[in-house]
């Protein structure tokens, strides 16, 4: 560690007493050395360094865990639990395992469950939750709280908090809620109320940054195999056939680039971050034209999010936005199939040729998280609890570079987790397969 390192502070309450953590006298725990984490432990942000350029400043984050001191005394404690925006796997885990370990590990009794995300804090009637009810969650998938996307009003979600009386907020969301969050953080501490503000990241799309991933990110790829192998399926049996698959991924391409690498079926991945066009010279057409030559068929994976900008659009379509203020996307394999089918008609007029588009959008969604998600989620439920009992607030927990840590909640809903094209992961993929370098031309 040297002077240049830049620990990121994190918001702390400071009307509570500071007491002994209750895990000391836990019949199951028997804290040894090292079991709490001192607030002077910290994670680094980067780990891989160029030792021949100027050195920059270190970044490091506080690392989470159990503190020897808390601030909250457990029977004080009323916890509410919420869950927005698109759904993903593991959302259930997280919220089982938020409720079991606040009731098994510091005692707390009073837990609550907003239904339906944010506009269920001021219109609906909160559920409360315990180790019972939760039991089974983490076998299923979705949120048994429901999710919604809009209804984000500011006042009255911080009034709500205040009549209720909560002292402990989980958010758990994707880059919106995270904004979201930094809002009621920031309106909570404007207030002078002692409410501890946590976000834990939920994105099937792995778009948010500075953590490694999200959790149900691993699960879709997973679900994204069966689709892929369809697709390759379809695509042998036939003369001149194409399996076109469309997968997730809104402004970022990382399920279709992970599920592409772990195929080893797929001809061509196409994802936000890289432009691609279909006539000329390096297009996807010629490229096609060449595999279906070669080998009688290709498989096409595309992000949901790529060449959103060639697909025409109405004036209506042009300003649709989903309740969150998303824009809403038009169908790219719908509109990839009938190019491909017209391309083929006019240079080939007469010959066989077949487009099979399997669309499993919420397929990979909307099941529950495999075991290595579970356990990450086990973890940042773990990790959140921790945090806000020492009354850290204002912040999200997750894994940078293996470990896990204390990120301010202000820089998570910043920063965006996007594919990048320069490294070598992208250059795997087109040594995989083959596929064109469309940044040429774009
Ligand atoms: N800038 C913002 N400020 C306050 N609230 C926001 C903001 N952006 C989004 N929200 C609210 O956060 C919630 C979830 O947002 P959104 O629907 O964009 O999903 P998300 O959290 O980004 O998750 P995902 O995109 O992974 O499905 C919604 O209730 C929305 O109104
Ligand atoms: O149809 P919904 O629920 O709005 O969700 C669709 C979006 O949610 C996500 O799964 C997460 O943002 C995106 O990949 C997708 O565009
Ligand atoms: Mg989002």
């Amino acid at each position: 560690m040297t002077d240049a390192t830049i620990i990121k502070k994190l918001p702390s309450l400071t009307g509570l007493r500071q007491r002994r953590n209750p895990l000391e006298e836990n019949p199951f725990f028997h804290p040894s050395h090292g079991f709490y984490i001192n607030p002077s432990d910290v994670i680094l942000s980067q780990v891989v360094y160029d030792l021949s350029s100027d050195s920059q400043p270190l970044v490091a984050y506080h690392r989470a865990g159990p503190r020897r001191e808390i601030l909250y005394e457990p029977s004080s404690v009323k916890a509410a639990i919420v869950t927005c925006g698109g759904l993903c796997p593991g959302m259930n885990t997280v919220i089982r395992e938020l409720v079991v370990a606040l009731w098994e590990l510091y005692g707390v009794r009073q837990i609550y469950g907003i239904p339906a995300g944010y506009r269920g804090f001021y219109s609906m009637e909160a559920v409360e939750l315990n180790p019972k009810i939760v039991h089974n969650w983490h076998k299923k998938g979705g949120t048994v709280l429901a999710t919604s996307r809009g209804g984000f009003d500011l006042a009255k979600i911080v009034d709500a908090i205040q009549i209720k009386g909560y002292n402990q907020v989980y958010i758990i969301g994707g880059d919106g809620t995270m904004r979201g969050a930094v809002a009621i953080f920031k309106e909570v501490s404007r207030r002078k109320m002692e409410v501890g503000i946590t976000g834990i990241p939920k994105t099937v799309d792995n778009d948010v940054g500075i953590i490694d991933r999200s959790f149900g990110f691993q699960t879709a790829v997973e679900m994204a195999q069966e689709a892929i192998s369809a697709a390759h399926v379809e695509a042998e049996s036939a003369i001149n056939g194409i399996g076109l698959v469309k997968l997730m991924g809104r402004s970022t391409g990382h399920i279709a680039l992970h599920a592409t690498l772990s195929s080893r079926d797929v001809d061509c991945c196409l994802i936000p971050e890289m432009g691609f066009y279909l006539e000329g010279k390096g297009g996807l057409f010629e490229f096609l034209e060449q595999r279906l030559k070669d080998n009688k068929h290709a498989v096409l994976v595309v992000a949901e999010g790529a060449g959103q900008e060639m697909i025409p659009r109405n004036e209506t379509q042009k300003q649709e936005r989903d309740e969150s203020g998303n824009l809403v996307f038009l169908d790219v394999g719908v509109w990839l199939k009938s190019a491909l089918k017209e391309w083929w008609g006019r240079d080939h007029p007469g010959e066989l040729f077949t487009v099979k588009y399997i669309d499993p959008t919420y397929m990979i969604r909307a099941v529950p998280a495999n075991a290595t998600d579970n356990l990450y989620c086990t973890l940042l439920a773990h990790s959140a609890i921790h945090g806000i009992m020492a009354g850290y607030t204002g912040f999200v927990s997750g894994p940078v570079n293996g470990n896990y840590a204390y990120i301010p909640l202000e820089e998570v809903a910043q920063a965006k987790n996007e594919v990048n094209t320069s490294c070598h992961k992208w250059a795997w993929v087109r040594s995989v397969t083959n596929q064109p370098d469309f940044e040429k031309k774009c």
